[in-house]
């Protein structure tokens, strides 16, 4: 009993008012062999003096939180009479909920600490990756291994691996290992083994590991994103799309586009406005896009409507921290719902392609379009209408930034360069006169020049400056003992590439007469490299080049005093500087 009633927590147990029906129960029961009673009247007993006091009982120093709990059963049997029990019931409830929320906060904060400390021995071990794999890295720190906070610097990504690269060039490494948080990343520094990735290796390599959502999304699993025999049979079935010969029945939809995109020159020419070159190109861009993708003819130019669809998506598609999260865990994000596109205007474009869909099966319309290759397909068996919308959103999410940003980049290197500009214009205006004044799908693929430009704009600004590839099945680098073990993921820094001076002499200056030769090298990747690369990549030079012509037949133009430089350079959906550009009308 002595044991039980000595903890402390009894110890400092105020009586207040059960002391009184304390002191009756006392008069009447004998208490147990062993304690004795406080002398004369226990009437007399304070209020606020201890129990202890009042049963008279000694304290045992050494007294654990524990044993209060045993308390209650003993005081209960020295004190039978109803009224006692209750009384001290609320203290020792009262005392025990006190021991139960403090011991579980020590107990919570032993668990938080030994949880963390174990947390953060497997974070710095898993830091350890390449060293372990005997791949030389990059030091990395906790907890955004190679990388900045996401949600503070907003470094692009091809920079980051254009740094990466020049570090472990500098090391004389042909390949190295970085980290995002503690995921592993690997890249590749020596063209070779790029060549192996990308093309001769490339069944260990298929898979991108992008990040999409197809339960909650279903048109988010495009040929950007699946992996394995899924992607191989829609890139079969996609690859007649895009030939030359269907091109060339698109070009006149570009032509008009071109036109709309002249008259908007022109305008501003007239008021002797600068032109917002993103801006206007971003609206062509879109014009296309609805015309080709979607079946429908827009002026972006007066009608915003698809215009401001559009962009909403790109610019909410840029969000840096989801981007790193959702690739970084994708199950997680998977299970969390995030979508790969925003859903309310991904929704308005499909709406979109449900009528105009519904209206030429209807109407048995017929139009010169990627929209109608497509439903061709599904009217042969090939695809069902899913497939159909899936593929007219993949138009646009792998079309609309990447034509608009090579143009918007295109357009003031030829403002700077103004020599660049007079030969440029010279090859358009002499191929046109040879072509009676029109330009023609012939005329244009006569612009070499044009193409030099466009290759050297790609160099400096690649809109999509890293390559991405996943390890599917474990993979030896030849002649060395390194593994890139399945599911490894894999970063080609493309921007690393085309900036180091080996391969492309003075890597900061535009000079299209660089690409002079036929063939481009191997560490040129603006378009990627192998099966994988750009299905589009000659529907969006073509569009690049109609812009560009738009521009340089009819006006001279330079950079307007209010651009700043160095001009800041983003890749990828971020590349979006503002430039403004004077326009002078040629005699
Ligand atoms: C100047 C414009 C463009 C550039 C610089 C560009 C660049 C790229 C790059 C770098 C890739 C990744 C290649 C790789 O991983 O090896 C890619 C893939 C792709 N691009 Fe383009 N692109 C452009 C225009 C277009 C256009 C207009 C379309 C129209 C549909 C398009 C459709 C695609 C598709 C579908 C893929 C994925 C191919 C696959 O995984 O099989 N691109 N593009």
């Amino acid at each position: 009993m002595t044991e039980y009633c000595s903890s402390v927590w009894l110890n400092r147990l105020h009586v207040g008012k059960a002391n009184v029906a304390l002191n009756q129960t006392m008069r009447k029961s004998e208490p147990p062999s062993g304690l004795s009673l406080p002398k004369g009247n226990l009437s007399s007993i304070k209020h606020n003096t201890t129990l202890d006091t009042i049963v008279g009982l000694k304290k045992k120093p050494s007294t654990t939180l524990l044993s209060t709990r045993l308390v209650k059963p003993n005081y209960l049997a020295l004190c039978r009479p109803t009224y006692v029990y209750e009384g001290y019931t609320t203290l020792l409830t009262l005392c025990k909920d006190k021991m139960f929320v403090a011991s579980y906060i020590t107990y919570f904060i032993t668990a938080i600490v030994i949880l963390f400390s174990l947390l953060l021995i497997y974070l710095k071990w898993a830091l350890t990756y390449w060293k372990r794999k005997g791949v030389p890295y990059l030091s990395p720190n906790l907890p955004f291994g190679n990388f900045s906070n996401p949600i503070t610097n907003k470094t692009s990504i091809g920079f980051y691996y254009k740094r990466f690269y020049e570090e472990l060039k500098l090391k004389r490494k042909e390949f190295g290992g970085v980290y995002s948080f503690t995921a592993p990343i690997f890249v590749p520094i020596h063209q070779d083994i790029v060549k192996l990735i990308l093309i001769q290796e490339f069944s260990n390599f298929h898979d991108r590991g992008f990040y999409y959502n197809e339960k909650d999304q279903p048109v988010s699993a495009s040929l950007l994103t699946v992996a394995g025999s899924r992607w191989r049979k829609l890139r079969t079935k996609l690859t007649p799309t895009f030939t030359s010969a269907k091109i060339k029945t698109m070009f006149h939809l570009m032509v008009t586009c071109a036109k709309m995109l002249e008259e908007q020159i022109e305008e501003c020419c007239r008021n002797k406005t600068p032109i917002n070159v993103g801006d206007s190109v971003r609206r062509m861009t879109t014009d296309v896009i609805g015309s080709s993708a979607f079946g429908i003819e827009t002026d972006s130019y007066k009608d915003t409507t698809l215009y401001r669809t559009l962009e909403n998506i790109a610019i909410k598609m840029t969000n840096h921290f989801k981007q790193t999260f959702c690739i970084a865990l994708p199950k997680l994000a998977r299970f969390l719902k995030i979508p790969q596109m925003p859903p309310e205007e991904l929704n308005l474009i499909l709406e979109l392609l449900k009528e105009t869909i519904k209206f030429r099966t209807e109407k048995k319309v017929i139009r010169n379009d990627f929209l109608q290759l497509l439903l061709d397909m599904k009217n042969n068996g090939l695809i069902d209408v899913n497939e159909v919308q899936a593929q007219c959103v993949l138009f646009f999410l792998a079309g609309y930034e990447t034509t608009a940003s090579t143009l918007t980049f295109a357009l003031y290197e030829l403002a700077y360069n103004e020599n660049v500009q007079e030969n440029l214009r010279k090859e358009v205006l002499e191929v046109i006169a040879k072509y009676d004044g029109i330009v023609t799908y012939e005329a244009v693929q006569e612009m070499k020049y044009l193409q030099m430009v466009i290759d050297e704009t790609l160099r400096m600004y690649p809109p999509i400056a890293t390559l991405k590839r996943k390890c599917t099945k474990d993979f030896r680098i030849p002649n060395t003992n390194v593994v890139i073990e399945k599911n490894t993921a894999i970063f080609i820094p493309m921007l690393g590439f085309h900036y180091d001076a080996e391969y492309f002499p003075n890597p900061d200056k535009f000079m299209p007469e660089r690409f002079a030769a036929e063939n481009l090298p191997h560490t040129y990747l603006p378009f990627g490299l192998g099966p994988r690369s750009c299905i589009g990549d000659r529907f969006g030079k073509l569009q690049v080049k109609m812009g560009l012509i738009s521009f340089i037949r009819n006006y001279k133009f330079k950079l307007n005093h209010q651009v700043q430089l160095p001009l800041p350079y983003f890749s990828g959906f971020a590349g979006r500087p503002n430039i403004l550009l004077d326009i002078t009308k040629l005699n």
